[in-house]
């Protein structure tokens, strides 16, 4: 992992839906996520996290500012750079196998059909869902599949993995489980990752870094490096002080900057 490259520089972004006289969702953000990091962007519901991420990906043209990924301005989609949504029910294609879903986004990546099958094979692996591949997605429980669409994202090797509230919709001991999955393959593959989420424990738990962004239009309260070490286990590090130190520090940011006290979820 390179401590000094910056894989994702978004430099000025803001975006102003519906026209010159429209509704700002986000405002002048400025950050960087070096190579190999895992930053995690906290907010409060309706701040413009999702606008932000869809300004990353290229989805949206962002109104002002610029987004650079490994050096070069986003201009439309970048191949090498995967989006998990919170909703897997509707990202999974449910007439393809969990193999062959895994598979989709390769074919157009100019891979033979074995390479896609051992990249496939790999990362279900990876994901502990070497014994599902030949399943349907309707046929796994919701955990399961947002693990096959974790799984699809890492088969493409991006350099950026982006995350939007990805483990929202799974019960809490999932939620767990996929979290700590996260901390295991972006080890694996020395991923660089950006995820939003609202829940404050969950972006200290996950990440080497969390920004805080104020309510809408969003921009940028505080920027926190998160020093609890690269193992961490879902009991003691989140016992631990400086976890305890940190998650009171985001809620009392975000309540300040809201107006309203943030759920602190334990
Ligand atoms: N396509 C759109 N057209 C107009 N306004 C939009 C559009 N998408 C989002 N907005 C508005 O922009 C603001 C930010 O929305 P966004 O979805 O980015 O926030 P968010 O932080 O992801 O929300 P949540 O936490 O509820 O998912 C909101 O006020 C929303 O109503």
């Amino acid at each position: 992992m390179s401590e000094t490259t910056t894989m994702l520089d978004v430099s000025g972004l803001g975006h102003r839906y519906g026209g010159a006289h429209g509704h700002v969702a986000i405002d002048d953000l400025t950050f960087q996520v070096r190579t190999g990091e895992l930053a995690c962007i906290v907010g409060p519901s309706g701040c413009g996290k999702s606008t932000l991420l869809r300004a990353i990906s290229g989805l949206i043209s962002a109104s002002t500012g610029e987004v650079r990924l490994h050096g070069d301005p986003v201009r439309g989609v970048p191949s090498d750079l995967a989006v998990v949504f919170q909703d897997y029910s509707r990202s999974l294609f449910p007439w393809l196998s969990v193999r062959s879903n895994v598979e989709f986004p390769l074919r157009s990546r100019g891979l033979s059909k074995a390479e896609r099958r051992a990249r496939a094979d790999e990362v279900l692996e990876w994901v502990g869902l070497s014994a599902a591949a030949r399943k349907y997605p309707w046929q796994l429980s919701g955990g399961m599949q947002q693990r096959v669409s974790i799984a699809r994202a890492l088969a493409c090797r991006p350099a950026l993995l982006l995350m939007d509230e990805p483990f929202a919709s799974v019960d809490a001991q999932t939620r767990f489980e996929l979290e700590d999955l996260l901390l295991r393959v972006r080890k694996q593959f020395d991923s660089t990752v950006l995820l939003v989420t609202h829940d404050i424990d969950e972006s200290i738990y996950l990440a080497d870094r969390v920004l805080v962004l104020s309510k809408s239009p969003a921009s940028i309260v505080a920027d926190l490096e998160v020093d609890l070490g690269e193992d961490r286990d879902q009991i003691t590090t989140r016992e631990s002080d400086t976890f305890i130190h940190l998650r009171s520090e985001v809620a009392r940011l975000l309540e300040v900057r809201t107006g309203t006290p943030a759920a602190v979820e334990s």
